[in-house]
């Protein structure tokens, strides 16, 4: 007997601004449609054995970016669910042609909501020193990325995090009717 393979790949992925809400959404979002969750900062935290400010901080930015352009090739084989990928992992050309394959998820945030929650939230390492400006530029920076790599764009700010979820889900079901996430 001969098996095709069937080819694994995520639901939808999901990218963003530092404070987007990529891992809080991502989670929600794949509880929802019953599907698993994965992010790729994890994932490189899991390979290198150290979390993502000891990887900066030890190893420097240009590994960490290697470590992550890895980790989102390896997670978009190999995952069926929803994925969050870190918020930088857009600049690298290799991602941007492989996410052109697939349903991409673009968290908008504005600058005064991306400061107050990553704020609240564990330490970002190009945040360490002024994170306003340090967010400021690379939001600049990467807004255009973010934008032609959209199959799908969410405002965020003033959301609250379950109805924006929703409003995702039903526009995922919409998008791709006939996926076995979506039983009618
Ligand atoms: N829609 C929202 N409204 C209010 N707070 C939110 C919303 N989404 C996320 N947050 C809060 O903002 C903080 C950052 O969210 P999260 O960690 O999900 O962002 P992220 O996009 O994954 O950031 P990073 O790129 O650094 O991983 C968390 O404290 C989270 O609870
Ligand atoms: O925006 C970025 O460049 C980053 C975002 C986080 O998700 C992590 O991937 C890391 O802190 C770098
Ligand atoms: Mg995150």
């Amino acid at each position: 007997m001969i098996m095709n393979s069937v080819r694994r790949a995520p639901v939808a992925v999901l990218i963003g601004p530092p404070g987007s809400g990529k891992s809080t959404i991502g989670s929600l979002l794949a509880e929802r449609l019953g599907v698993p969750f994965r992010d790729t900062d994890t994932d490189v935290e899991g390979t290198a054995g150290k979390p993502i400010g000891d990887i900066f901080v030890e190893d420097g930015e240009a590994h960490f970016r290697e470590l992550e352009a890895a980790a989102v090739r390896t997670a978009l084989d190999d995952h069926d669910g929803i994925l969050s990928v870190g918020g930088g992992a857009i600049l690298n050309p290799a991602t941007q042609a492989l996410l052109a394959t697939h349903t991409v998820i673009y968290l908008q945030v504005a600058l005064d909501q991306a400061v107050k929650r990553v704020g609240l939230a564990s330490a970002r390492p190009l945040l360490v020193l002024n994170p306003r400006s340090q967010l400021r530029k690379l939001m600049e920076e990467r807004r255009p990325l973010y934008e032609q790599l959209a199959t799908l764009t969410f405002p965020t700010d003033d959301r609250d995090p379950e109805d924006l979820t929703t409003e995702i889900a039903t526009a995922l079901t919409t998008l791709h009717p006939e996926s076995p996430e979506n039983p009618e």
